[in-house]
C-alpha cells in the first residue's frame, strides 16, 4: 500500500478502495492489457468510481465516472493538471513536448502558443483549407478505397502541417508527412505504460547493449533521433521561408515573428519547436483514428448511415458537396459524429497527476500520484447511455429533433490539460464525415462466395487507440466518374 508523506490533517483518511495486488507486480496480472479500460470498469463494479491500485511499481488512481472527473479535474483543476513522470520520456527524447510536460511555467508558455493559433475564433480560419483537404481525401478514396486508413492519415496530418507550419504537403507520399509518420511510430512506444513501468523498475534495461534481449537502447535512440530532427528540421524550414518572404501564415511562423519582436528569447524558441512537434504528435493519429472508428461504425450500423445520408440528400441535395455552412442544418449528422466519438473514444485512458495531496469524499489522494481518467467508462456508462455498445445517434437528439447539451467533451480530455486543438479537430472530423457520407457508402466486404465478411471490432491498447485493421467496401454513391467530376469542380472553385 502507498506510503507517502502525508500531512497531519490528511493522515486519518483512507486511500480509495481498490484491488490488492502481488508484491512487485501489483495488480498487473489481473489487467486485460488488450483493453485495460474494460478491466477498470470491472473493478469499478466492486470498488466504485474512484479506485486506488498499484500496477507494477506505480501507484495509480482510476476515475471511472463523469461526476468524479468533473469534481476533480474541473472543480479542483489546479491540483489535477500535472502529468506522471514516465521513465521513458527522457530517453525517448520527448520530455520537452507539451503532452508529457509537468504543470508549470513552461507548460503555460506552450498553452499560450496553442491558444493564439487554435482558439475557437482562430480555428475558423482553417475551414477553407480543411474543406479542400477533405476533397483531396475523396479523390484518394475513389482511386484506391482499400487503403482508406492511409488516406485518413494523409488527410489529418496534412491539416496539421498546414496549421502548424503553413506547409502544403503533396496529396500522397509527402516527404515531411512520411518522415513525421515514422517518427510518431517510434515515439508512440514511449507512452506505453508497460514499458515506462519496466524502465522505472529496471533502469539498466536502457543500458543493455542493443543485441541483448530486453534492451530498450536501440528503440529509445531511434525515437530520440526522430524527436530531435522533428523539432529542428521544420523550424529551420519555416525560418528560411520567413527570411525569403515565401512563408504562409502558420502557428510556428506567427510565433517566430512575435518572438523576433521580443528579442528572440531562447526559452520561447524552444517552446515554439516543442509545441509544433507536440501538435503533430497529438493531432495526427487522433484525428485519423477517430475517422477510422467512424468508418467502422458505418459498416457495422448501416441504418444510422442510411439516415445520415437521407438527411444530407434532403438538405444539401445531390448536385453539390456539403460545406461548413450546412452544419447547423444537419443535426442527425452531428449526432452521428458524437455517437461515433462516444462509441470508441480514441483516447480511452487519459493520464494526469496530482500536484498536492487532497481529500475527496473522505478518501486520501496522495501528492504526485498518477490519476487515470477512464473516458471509455464514462462513454459506456449505461446510466447516461442505455445500451452503450449499440450505435444510437438519436441519444443526442431531443424529441423536437434538436441536439442535446452533451457534446461528448470528455473525448478531448479534462480541466486545464484539455486538448488545445479541439476546435480545429472538431471541424476536421465534421467536414470529413459529412463529405464521406455524401460521397460514399460503406459496407461489409464480401468473400469469394458473395457472403458478408463479419467484423469483430477490436481496438489497439495504446494511449491513442484505433480499430484493429478491418476490411470494408467503399463505393461511390454516384458513379465514380460523376463523383470525380463533382469533386474536381469544387477543387477548381477553391483555387
Ligand atoms: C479528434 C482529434 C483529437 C482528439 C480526440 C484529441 C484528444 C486529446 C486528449 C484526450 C488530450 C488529453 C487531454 C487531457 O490530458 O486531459 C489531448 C491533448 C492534447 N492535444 Fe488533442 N486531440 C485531438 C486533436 C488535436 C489536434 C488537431 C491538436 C493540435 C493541432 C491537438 C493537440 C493536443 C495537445 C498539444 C495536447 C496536450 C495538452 C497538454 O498536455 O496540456 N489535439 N488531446
Amino acid at each position: 500500500r502507498y506510503v507517502g508523506n502525508r500531512s497531519k490533517g490528511a493522515s486519518k483518511f483512507p486511500l480509495p478502495p481498490g484491488p490488492r495486488g502481488l508484491p512487485l507486480l501489483g495488480t498487473a496480472l489481473s489487467i486485460d492489457f488488450t483493453k485495460p479500460w474494460a478491466t477498470y470498469v470491472e473493478w469499478g463494479a466492486s470498488f466504485g468510481d474512484l479506485i486506488y491500485t498499484r500496477i507494477l511499481n506505480m501507484d495509480v488512481l482510476i476515475v471511472n465516472s463523469a461526476k468524479v472527473a468533473r469534481d476533480l479535474f474541473e472543480l479542483r483543476s489546479t491540483n489535477y493538471a500535472d502529468r506522471p513522470r514516465l521513465a521513458t520520456v527522457k530517453p525517448y527524447g520527448i520530455e520537452s513536448g507539451t503532452i508529457f510536460m509537468p504543470y508549470g511555467d513552461t507548460w503555460r508558455l506552450h498553452r499560450r502558443i496553442y491558444h493564439q493559433a487554435l482558439n475557437s475564433e482562430a480555428a475558423l480560419n482553417y475551414r477553407p483549407m480543411q474543406l479542400k483537404k477533405a476533397h483531396h481525401m475523396l479523390l484518394n478514396l475513389l482511386d484506391d478505397p482499400k487503403r482508406f486508413p492511409a488516406h485518413l492519415y494523409t488527410y489529418s496530418s496534412s491539416i496539421i502541417v498546414s496549421i502548424v507550419y503553413g506547409y502544403a504537403p503533396a496529396p500522397t507520399n509527402d516527404p515531411l508527412v512520411e518522415f513525421a509518420k515514422k517518427g510518431m511510430a517510434a515515439i508512440v512506444k514511449a507512452a506505453r505504460p508497460g514499458t515506462a513501468a519496466l524502465l522505472k523498475m529496471f533502469p539498466f534495461l536502457l543500458k543493455l547493449p542493443t543485441w541483448m534481449p530486453g534492451s530498450f537502447k536501440a528503440e529509445a535512440a531511434e525515437a530520440k533521433q526522430y524527436a530531435d530532427d522533428f523539432r529542428a528540421i521544420p523550424y529551420q524550414m519555416v525560418k528560411e521561408k520567413i527570411a525569403s518572404g515565401t512563408d504562409a501564415p502558420s502557428m510556428m511562423g506567427n510565433a517566430i515573428k512575435h518572438n523576433e519582436t521580443k528579442g528572440n528569447s531562447p526559452e520561447v524558441t524552444d517552446a515554439i519547436k516543442n509545441t509544433s512537434s507536440a501538435a503533430y504528435g497529438a493531432g495526427s493519429d487522433t484525428t485519423a483514428f477517430s475517422l477510422q472508428v467512424f468508418i467502422l461504425v458505418m459498416v457495422l450500423f448501416p441504418e444510422a448511415q442510411r439516415k445520415a445520408q437521407e438527411e444530407i440528400d434532403c438538405v444539401v441535395g445531390r448536385n453539390r458537396l456539403p460545406n461548413f455552412d450546412d452544419r447547423s442544418s444537419l443535426p442527425y449528422v452531428e449526432a452521428l459524429m458524437r455517437e461515433s466519438m462516444r462509441w470508441h473514444p480514441v483516447a480511452p485512458l487519459v493520464a494526469h497527476a496530482t500536484t498536492n495531496e487532497d481529500v475527496y469524499e473522505g478518501m486520501y489522494i496522495p501528492k504526485g500520484v498518477t490519476i487515470l481518467v477512464n473516458s471509455w467508462a464514462i462513454a459506456h456508462d449505461a446510466k447516461t447511455y442505455p445500451e452503450p455498445f449499440q450505435f444510437i445517434p438519436e441519444r443526442f437528439l431531443k424529441e423536437d429533433g434538436t441536439l442535446t447539451e452533451d457534446n461528448v467533451s470528455y473525448a478531448f480530455g479534462f480541466g486545464r490539460r484539455v486538448c488545445p486543438g479541439k476546435y480545429a479537430a472538431d471541424a476536421s472530423l465534421w467536414i470529413a464525415i459529412v463529405s464521406l457520407l455524401a460521397s460514399f457508402s460503406f459496407s461489409k466486404e464480401k468473400d469469394e462466395q458473395g457472403n458478408d465478411i463479419d467484423i469483430q471490432p477490436k481496438f489497439t491498447p495504446e494511449a491513442t487507440s484505433r480499430p484493429e485493421p478491418f476490411s470494408c467496401r467503399i463505393v461511390a454513391r454516384r458513379s465514380a466518374s460523376d463523383t470525380k467530376e463533382m469533386v474536381m469542380q469544387h477543387l477548381d472553385q477553391h483555387s
